[in-house]
């Protein structure tokens, strides 16, 4: 019998959920709890999956999300997540069904990209997403900092960090998410489950809750500028020594005075000798707060965020660009959702970017487009490694002059 792909009905829900925990490999059970908090915030109508005689074995969820460009324009994005084939019916072309249709169901939407995190690497290049965003984890090594065990965890500019509780959280953390989208690209928009998650006010299916601890900054004049979310654990050495970590859940700031008293805030805590920093920009100041920023280790480094360009035009006339010039792309796309010859304008007052029959300065697969969006990746390394070819000399160093950026993206946040 032939496999039936389609948007799920209600009554299918709980079926399907079966799937995605059995594709995730968790317990394939669902209990009626879990079934009454999800129904609270997932849309059917944005779910679909593969039945094979009634059973529900392949899922795909997509949600709307805001994409921060290049200069703050948020972009309306298909956000892809609970991608998961059954075992027993993988690499028969299940995943690919179901984005197929999804991708062109996004663009006709009006949706400009759509967004995922990769379970594995090699998964999605083929349906046309690219690498856009990378992120970096440090674990710090508190006693080889250099900050001086005698100085207390308040910062010496006239600012003050506090700990706040959820409540408080609630009430300043969207604002102050919103000022870093402005000032800080390749951010994802959070909604209102995503800070009561934060905050345990809604459930988030991964472990029993245990309360974490914010700490706010508060500039001279009393502003609210960032916010550091962390939960500590108990170890003690065989000599009695305090060995805890702290794991910062979240850390958000808008000005570099407030990162920098975060930070040391958090290498200040008494018993604390490790931090796990989360999931930063690989460009994050981090380590350079601490007198030895070697006291700051590398744990992960990893593509994160990948980003699928599904309208170039409006894609490419929503950012902004470190300097004028023009630029002819050929963009490939087996999808035909965004291909064709595009001359982009950019100049420091706006851009313009149309079809047109002009010969081209660069070829690259609609792939390479999302990698290099947000600024991130370098048309001249893609060059080199043959993923972009140069119709004219000198067309890959162009390309970078226009969209790469001085600081890199950052997306902090798994979906
Ligand atoms: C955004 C997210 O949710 S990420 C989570 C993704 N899910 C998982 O990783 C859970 C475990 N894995 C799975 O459920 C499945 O293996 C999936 C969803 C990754 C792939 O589903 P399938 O139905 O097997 O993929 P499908 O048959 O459509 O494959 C299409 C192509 O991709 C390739 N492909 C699929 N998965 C992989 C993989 N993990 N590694 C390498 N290649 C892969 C196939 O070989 C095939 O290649 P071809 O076109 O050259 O023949």
């Amino acid at each position: 019998m032939a496999i039936d792909v389609r948007v799920i009905s209600e009554s299918e829900f709980p079926d399907w959920l079966r799937a995605v925990n059995t594709g995730f490999l968790r317990a394939p059970t669902v209990s009626e709890k879990d079934l009454e908090d999800r129904r609270t915030y997932l849309d059917p109508s944005r779910m679909r999956g593969a039945f094979d005689d009634g059973r529900c074995v392949a899922t795909y969820r997509t949600f709307p999300q805001e994409l921060t460009a290049v200069g703050g324009a948020r972009l309306p994005a298909n956000a892809v997540t609970g991608v998961t084939v059954s075992a027993t019916h993988r690499r028969r072309g299940l995943l690919s069904r179901m984005i197929n249709e999804d991708l062109a169901e996004a663009k006709e939407r009006g949706d400009v990209v759509s967004t995922l995190i990769a379970a594995e690497y090699p998964i999605y290049g083929r349906y046309g997403f690219g690498p856009a965003a990378w992120i970096t984890e440090w674990s710090v090594d508190v006693p080889r900092t250099g900050l001086d065990p005698r100085r207390s965890g308040q910062p010496d500019d006239g600012g003050r960090v506090d700990l706040v509780d959820g409540a408080e959280v609630r009430k300043l953390g969207p604002e102050l998410h919103d000022r870093l989208c402005s000032v800080r690209h390749g951010l994802i928009s959070r909604n209102e489950r995503w800070w009561q998650v934060l905050t345990g006010t809604a459930t988030s299916h991964g472990g029993p809750w245990v309360e974490p601890f914010h700490a706010v900054y508060r500039d001279a004049s009393g502003e609210v500028q960032g916010l550091l979310t962390y939960r500590a654990d108990e170890v003690w050495g065989d000599a009695k020594q305090p060995l805890n970590t702290a794991t910062v859940v979240d850390a958000i700031a808008v000005t570099p005075a407030a990162e920098r008293a975060l930070w040391r805030y958090v290498c200040s805590i008494d018993w604390i000798s490790t931090v796990r920093t989360g999931y930063r920009a690989p460009d994050d100041l981090l380590p350079f707060f601490l007198p030895d920023p070697r006291a700051a280790r590398i744990v992960t480094q990893a593509d994160f965020l990948w980003v699928r360009i599904l309208d170039t035009v409006r894609a490419l006339e929503s950012r902004t660009y470190a300097a004028s010039g023009t630029l002819v792309l050929d963009i490939h796309d087996r999808s035909s959702l965004a291909s064709g010859r595009y001359r982009l304008d950019a100049t420091p007052s706006g851009t313009t970017c149309a079809p047109t029959t002009e010969s081209p300065d660069l070829t690259l697969d609609v792939r390479e487009l999302g990698a290099l969006y947000l600024g991130d990746e370098s048309a001249v390394r893609l060059s080199a490694l043959g993923t972009v070819t140069e119709e004219k000399p000198g067309a890959a160093s162009r390309t970078d002059a226009l969209f790469r950026t001085s600081r890199r993206p950052w997306c902090p946040d798994i979906f």
